[in-house]
C-alpha cells in the first residue's frame, strides 16, 4: 500500500474508523478518502455505486457498520441484520467491480458459537449455534465473512477479514443503554462518584467474562493486516486474556475511585457466558497487543475524548 494510495475509510466517524485514520495518518498516509452517514449512506446500492464512481478507491477498510452492546443488538434485532447486510453487501460488490486492490472487513468475535472451546480458535466458525442476543448481528458479519471468500473465490479479490475482540477507547459510545459494557460502567460508575450515589447496578451475574483491546492497538493491527496478509482465513484480533464482568466492576470502581456498593441485576441476560479469542494466528503474523487494560482505561479517563463525552452529563462534575 504506497503512501499515497487513494484509501477509503468506510465509518471514520465511529470509534474504529477514526482511529484507523489516526494511524494511517501517523504512518504517512495523507489521499483518505472518508464519508459520513449523512453524506452516504451506505445501505444506498445506487448512491454507494455513485460514490465509488467518482472517488475510485484502490483500497477500502469497511469499519461502518450499525454497532451496539448486548442490549441495543438484542433490541434492534431487524436494524442490526438489515443494516449490517446491506452495508457490507454494497461497498463489498462495489469494490469487486471496480477493482479495489485491497479490502478489510471487520467481524467481531460474537461470530463464534456461544459454547466454543476457550480460547476461540478461527476455526470454530459454524461449528455450533450463537448466543441469541446478538445472532441477528452475528449473522451479519457471518455473510460479510462469507462474501469476502466468494469475492475471493469466484472473482480473485484481495478481501481479508478480521475478528476483533470487545473494544474501547477514544470516541467510544456511552449512551446508557445502547453501549458496551465498559463504556457503560465508565459512565455509570463516574456519575455514582460524582453525584454520591450509594449504589450502582451491573447488568447480568458479573460471571461472563470478556477480553478488552484498547481502539489504537485494532487500528495498529489492521494496518499490520493490510500489509503483511493475503490469505483467505479470518483473523482473530485480541490480547489472548480475558476479565470477569465482576472483576472489570473492580477496576472501574478503583480507577473511577467510587466508594459506595455495587449490586448485580441479574434480570439483565450474560449473553455468551465467556469470549476468549486464540490469537496464535495474529501472533505468528508478527503482531501483538501493546496497550494492557488498566492502562487503557487510565488513558480513557484522562483524555479529551472523555471529557467532551460526558460534559453533556450531569458528568461535567467530575470532568
Ligand atoms: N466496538 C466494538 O467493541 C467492536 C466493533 N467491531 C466492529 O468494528 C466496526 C466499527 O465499530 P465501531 O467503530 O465500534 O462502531 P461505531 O458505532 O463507533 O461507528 C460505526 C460507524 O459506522 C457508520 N455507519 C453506520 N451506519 C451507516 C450507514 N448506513 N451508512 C454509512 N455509514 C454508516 C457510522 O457513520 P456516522 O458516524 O457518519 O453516522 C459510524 O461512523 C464494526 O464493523 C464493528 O462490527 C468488532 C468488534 C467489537
Ligand atoms: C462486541 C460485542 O458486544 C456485544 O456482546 P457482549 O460482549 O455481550 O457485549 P456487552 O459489552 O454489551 O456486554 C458484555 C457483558 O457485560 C454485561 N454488562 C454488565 N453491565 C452492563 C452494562 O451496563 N451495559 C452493557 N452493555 N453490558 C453490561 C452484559 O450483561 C454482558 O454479560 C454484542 O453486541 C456483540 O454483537 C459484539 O460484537
Amino acid at each position: 500500500m504506497e503512501l499515497n494510495a487513494r484509501i477509503y475509510v468506510a465509518g471514520h466517524r465511529g470509534m474504529v474508523g477514526a482511529a484507523l485514520v489516526r494511524r494511517l495518518k501517523q504512518a504517512g498516509y495523507f489521499n483518505l478518502i472518508t464519508r459520513s452517514s449523512q453524506e452516504l449512506d451506505l445501505r444506498d446500492q445506487g448512491a454507494v455505486e455513485d460514490f465509488f464512481s467518482l472517488e475510485n478507491p484502490e483500497y477500502v477498510l469497511l469499519a461502518a457498520a450499525k454497532v451496539g452492546g448486548i442490549l441495543a443488538n438484542n433490541t434492534y434485532r431487524a436494524d442490526f441484520l438489515y443494516d449490517n447486510l446491506m452495508i457490507q453487501s454494497n461497498v463489498l460488490r462495489e469494490s469487486q467491480r471496480r477493482g479495489v486492490k485491497k479490502l478489510l472487513f471487520l467481524g467481531s468475535s460474537c461470530i463464534y458459537p456461544k459454547m466454543a472451546p476457550q480460547p476461540i480458535k478461527e476455526d470454530y466458525l459454524l461449528t455450533g449455534p450463537l448466543e441469541p442476543t446478538n445472532e441477528p448481528y452475528a449473522i451479519a458479519k457471518i455473510a460479510g465473512l462469507k462474501l469476502c471468500e466468494a469475492y475471493r473465490e469466484q472473482y480473485d479479490c484481495n478481501f481479508i477479514t478480521a475478528m476483533p475482540t470487545n473494544l474501547y477507547g477514544p470516541g467510544d459510545n456511552y449512551h446508557p443503554q445502547n453501549s458496551h459494557v465498559l463504556p457503560a460502567l465508565l459512565r455509570r460508575f463516574a456519575e455514582a462518584q460524582a453525584l454520591g450515589h450509594p449504589r450502582v447496578v451491573v447488568w447480568g451475574t458479573g460471571t461472563p467474562r470478556r477480553e478488552f483491546l484498547h481502539v489504537d492497538d485494532l487500528a495498529d493491527a489492521c494496518l499490520h493486516l493490510m500489509l503483511h496478509y493475503n490469505e483467505v482465513a479470518p483473523v482473530n484480533i485480541g490480547t489472548g486474556r480475558d476479565i470477569s464482568i465482576q472483576e472489570l466492576a473492580e477496576l472501574v470502581t478503583e480507577l473511577t475511585g467510587y466508594l459506595g456498593e455495587t449490586v448485580f441485576d441479574f434480570s439483565h441476560p450474560d449473553g455468551t457466558p465467556r469470549k476468549l479469542l486464540d490469537v496464535s494466528r495474529l501472533h505468528a503474523l508478527g503482531w501483538q497487543h501493546s496497550i494492557g487494560l488498566r492502562e487503557g482505561i487510565e488513558a480513557v479517563l484522562q483524555s479529551e475524548d472523555w471529557r467532551r463525552a460526558t460534559s453533556a452529563s450531569s458528568l461535567s462534575v467530575v470532568a
